[in-house]
């Protein structure tokens, strides 16, 4: 039985303050048994802040985005190490905002996968479709061709480690989710994609994520569909009294 796995995605929001007093109000409070594991994944310069104050709890601290240099002339990036470093254990790859505005591509998706894993970080890699490719019937084609890109040349054992959100274009941040049939059908597929380029052992393994507009009441409903294991959420992750009620959902 895999666990359940819920991500809070703040993306730019919140000052450290509030960041701070979140964690005051949900991190003994994260549910601490084998059911579910809590993410919280936030901006970089909360991030040392937000590990200190989580240290003893079951929640753990996610970055939003890395670069998959080690160290260097790249102004204004965060490497893995530096987030290894901090105590960070998991960083979103490839979320479509980073892709959309931030020219990330299947090939950086790949590097940064790679590096994750060289660094002991474990990914959370994005794929989705937009709007327009649902409606050519696109979807499946598109998410396999995501999944295999952001996937090429790891090893079994790390795409076992692999955390891949599906996270519709049209869904986030709108309020329209996926039905749970849909988010369940590209969920399926996704996981015949890995036992595709690996095994069924491994696809077994992996830990998919539906992630858009998913809030405390629509969260059931998604995580009853067997091949849906947690969940990324944007703005229902915000404020405490959600993101908890999101996590009593995955110990159900
Ligand atoms: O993009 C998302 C999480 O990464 C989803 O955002 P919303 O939950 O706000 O739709």
């Amino acid at each position: 039985m895999r666990k359940k796995v819920i991500a809070g995605n703040w993306k730019m929001n919140k000052m450290l303050s509030e960041a701070n007093q979140f964690l005051v109000e949900t991190a003994n409070k994260v549910p601490n048994n084998d059911h579910v594991e809590a993410i919280v994944c936030a901006p970089f310069p909360f991030l040392a802040s937000l590990v200190e104050k989580a240290k003893g709890t079951s929640l753990k601290i996610g970055a939003q985005n890395m670069h998959y240099e080690e160290k260097g002339a790249f102004t204004g990036e965060v490497s893995p190490s530096m987030l290894k470093d901090l105590g960070v254990s998991h960083a979103v790859i490839g979320h479509s905002e980073r892709r959309e505005y931030f020219a990330e591509t299947d090939e950086s998706v790949n590097k940064k996968a790679h590096a994750a894993f060289k660094h002991g970080l474990t990914p959370i890699i994005c794929c989705g479709e937009t709007l327009e490719q649902r409606e050519a019937n696109e979807t499946m084609n598109h998410i396999a061709s995501q999944v295999k890109a952001a996937l090429k040349d790891l090893s079994e054992s790390q795409i076992a480690e692999t955390i891949i959100a599906y996270e519709p274009i049209w869904a986030i941040g709108t309020g329209k989710t996926a039905s749970s049939e849909e988010a369940s059908d590209v969920c399926t597929h996704i996981r015949h994609v890995v036992k595709e380029i690996t095994s069924e052992a491994t696809a077994e393994k992996v830990i998919i994520q539906y992630g858009g507009s998913v809030k405390p009441a629509n969260i059931d409903e998604l995580l009853a569909q067997s091949d849906i294991d947690g969940a990324l959420v944007g703005g229902a992750s915000l404020e405490p009294e959600s993101f908890l009620q999101l996590m009593e959902a995955g110990t159900k």
